[in-house]
């Protein structure tokens, strides 16, 4: 018989986290920022990559997982004007405001062989500092043969509101040299390292430096396929046409906090997500949520 799945309280260093272990697969969850920090199906490599360096304390980003980036994407200045207009605080932190954020686990539930949890991040009634609108998010995650991650937000006021975001997935790979990402082919992209000029993908993506682009128009269903471990990483979205790779390479990676020198080697970012066209404006009272399923297959299978 095969055992049930199982949900239990842990900590990563000083964060407090969920762990969850079904027949199939491992997730572990941080409350601070309801960020991923691990997904791995049994028998194979871990699908997300965790920083050998990263550590957990409170007020901090986690290095690697699956951080939510909300209600902007990366530098709010490169965001569009409506979008930016709505902050009014002090320097805009990178990536938003909730990734570090104490959220909430509301929900734990075992359903047969799926184990659902729903992470909540409190908001004080006016917003967030600097962000006086009233949204809410949350994060609904599933965990059966497949990862299911739902970033959903709910306006609460009547006046729309614009958000930027993005799940910041870190996944593992075998050699960075050795992977390559199909379902790009033919999309534009802009190219943040060469003054954001918009550029036109030819084919898979493959890496042999620095890259940080930012694809737009492109279809659900993304995959890393990685010849070392003969194995592919599928991506499938809903509610997002756009997503950031990146890879630091080694001239970054002296420059970033909780990475090795030669940690490039081993991860590579698709982050899902709704950025420059592809923001979403919320109408008052309207909900909207971002999705993405993930699952490894074989790479000698599929398509
Ligand atoms: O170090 P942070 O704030 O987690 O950001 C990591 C990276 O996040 C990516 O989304 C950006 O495209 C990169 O430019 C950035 O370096």
């Amino acid at each position: 018989m095969t055992p049930a799945p199982h949900i239990s309280r842990t900590q990563f260093d000083a964060l407090p986290c969920w762990r969850v272990l079904t027949p199939q697969a491992e997730l572990l969850i941080a409350e601070q920022g309801a960020q991923i920090l691990r997904y791995q199906r049994l028998g194979e490599p871990p699908l997300i990559w965790l920083s050998e360096q990263a550590a957990g304390q409170p007020g901090q980003s986690v290095r690697g997982g699956v951080p939510v980036c909300w209600p902007w994407f990366g530098d709010l200045a490169r965001n569009p004007a409506a979008l930016l207009a709505q902050y009014c605080g002090d320097a805009a932190p990178f990536h938003g405001l909730v990734r570090n954020l104490p959220w909430e686990c509301r929900e734990s539930v075992i359903d047969g062989d799926e184990v659902r949890l729903l992470f909540v991040c409190p908001q004080p009634e006016d917003g967030l500092p600097g962000w006086p609108h009233a949204v809410d998010v949350e994060l609904e995650i599933r965990l059966g043969t497949r990862l299911y991650l739902s970033l959903r937000s709910h306006n609460r006021g009547q006046r729309p509101v614009w958000l930027s975001q993005a799940l910041h997935s870190y996944f593992a790979v075998s050699d960075i040299h050795k992977v390559s990402v199909a379902g790009l082919d033919g999309s534009r992209y802009i190219e943040t390292l060469d003054g954001w000029r918009e550029c036109r993908q030819a084919g898979a993506l493959q890496f042999a430096g620095e890259t940080d682009r930012i694809y737009l128009d492109l279809p659900p269903r993304l995959e890393l396929r990685d010849t070392g471990w003969q194995r592919r990483i599928c991506l499938e979205s809903r509610s997002s046409r756009s997503a950031v790779l990146w890879n630091p390479w080694s001239d970054k990676a002296q420059r970033l906090s909780q990475f090795a020198a030669d940690a490039w080697q081993r991860m590579l970012c698709i982050e899902t997500a709704n950025v420059l066209d592809d923001c979403v404006q919320l109408a008052g009272g309207e909900s909207r949520s971002l999705e993405l399923y993930l699952w490894s297959e074989p790479l000698a299978t599929g398509v």
